[in-house]
């Protein structure tokens, strides 16, 4: 699948390739990811697979339905959650998610007692009165999700869907997740630059990069591309001590973010490095430090991804 989007016109006008020769199998029942940086194409594609946007070329075929040439379909196929805020905003919280039921097809009452079962389950019932308007915007994307969940469709499309929200609200997100994956074998098409979130909770994920899938596996499988390596973060208290030669040694190959330096290498040289920081001044001058196994971050950057849009 393609998709290129214009912008200007005459000789002023450029062209953005935000999907390049797309090719994804999606299995039913499987929590599928679409990873990579801000940019690289991935919302362009699920506002493709959604029917809100057509593609320049390509197909898509959805539970037998060709999306192409009936994007009216979807509404019936899918629930999505997009990045953008939703003609619900003036309704309350409960009032958003019986109308999505309704929307969908479910009676008054159906629709108003699914509405609570979701709200319920994601522990919403504070907040039900309350318009989305007037919520916080973790608030407010939680009462999105949960009426996306309202009226059932077999896939479940989620763009970034924790966005925003405290860790009890991420946490709530992912088991109405898995639930309905292992319920009710709902599809799961999640988009997301979350790294630790796709690494728990994906079956597959497509590596995403300006507009081309450079690979698609399970997370292990991506993870086993760095296989062997091993990465150490180093978290200093104010500057870090250069005077002490390991540390100066470090300084040209660590990745730095602010008091935070990250070093891929050999299990080896990661126990030599923690030697040499575990004790005198580069200990004193050590807030913090992690040695962990590979990331699927870390297969993203062996990937060729740009570095930078992925969330740690
Ligand atoms: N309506 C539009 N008009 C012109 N260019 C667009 C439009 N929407 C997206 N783009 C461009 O297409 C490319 C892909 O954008 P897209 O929103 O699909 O990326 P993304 O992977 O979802 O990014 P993010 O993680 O930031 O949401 C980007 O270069 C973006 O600037």
């Amino acid at each position: 699948m393609a998709k290129a989007y214009r912008s200007g016109s005459g000789a002023a006008a450029t062209e953005i390739r935000a999907n390049d020769g797309i090719d994804l199998d999606v299995r039913q029942g499987e929590v599928f990811g679409l990873l990579g940086p801000n940019g690289a194409g991935k919302s362009t594609l699920v506002r493709q697979l959604t029917g809100l946007l057509r593609p320049d070329r390509g197909s898509i075929d959805l539970l037998g339905h060709d999306l192409v040439r009936h994007p009216e379909r979807a509404p019936r196929l899918l629930a999505y959650l997009g990045q953008e805020s939703t003609a619900l905003d003036e309704l309350t919280v409960a009032l958003a998610a019986e109308t999505t039921g309704r929307l969908r097809g479910l009676g008054r009452s159906a629709a108003r007692s699914a509405a609570a079962e979701v709200i319920t389950e994601l522990g919403l019932e504070p907040i039900a009165g309350r318009p989305l308007a007037k919520l916080s915007g973790g608030q407010r994307r939680l009462a999105c999700f949960a009426a996306a969940l309202v009226g059932e469709r077999p896939l479940l499309v989620l763009d970034e869907p924790t966005t925003g929200m405290d860790p009890v609200a991420r946490r709530a997100v992912w088991s109405a997740v898995d639930r309905r994956r292992a319920e009710r074998g709902t599809t799961v098409l999640l988009v997301t630059h979350n790294v630790i979130e796709a690494e728990t909770v994906l079956d597959r994920v497509a590596v995403i990069d300006e507009g081309r899938v450079i690979a698609c596996d399970t997370p292990g499988g991506l993870k086993a591309l760095v296989d062997g390596d091993v990465r150490l973060d180093l978290v200093w208290r104010t500057e870090a001590p250069t005077g002490v030669p390991a540390v100066a040694a470090l300084a040209e190959r660590a990745e730095r973010t602010g008091r935070r330096w990250t070093v891929r290498t050999t299990p080896e040289q990661a126990r030599e490095l923690v030697a040499a920081v575990t004790t005198g001044p580069a200990f004193a001058a050590l807030d913090d430090f992690t040695l962990a196994t590979p990331s699927l971050e870390d297969a993203y950057l062996k990937l060729g991804g740009r570095h930078g849009g992925l969330v740690r």
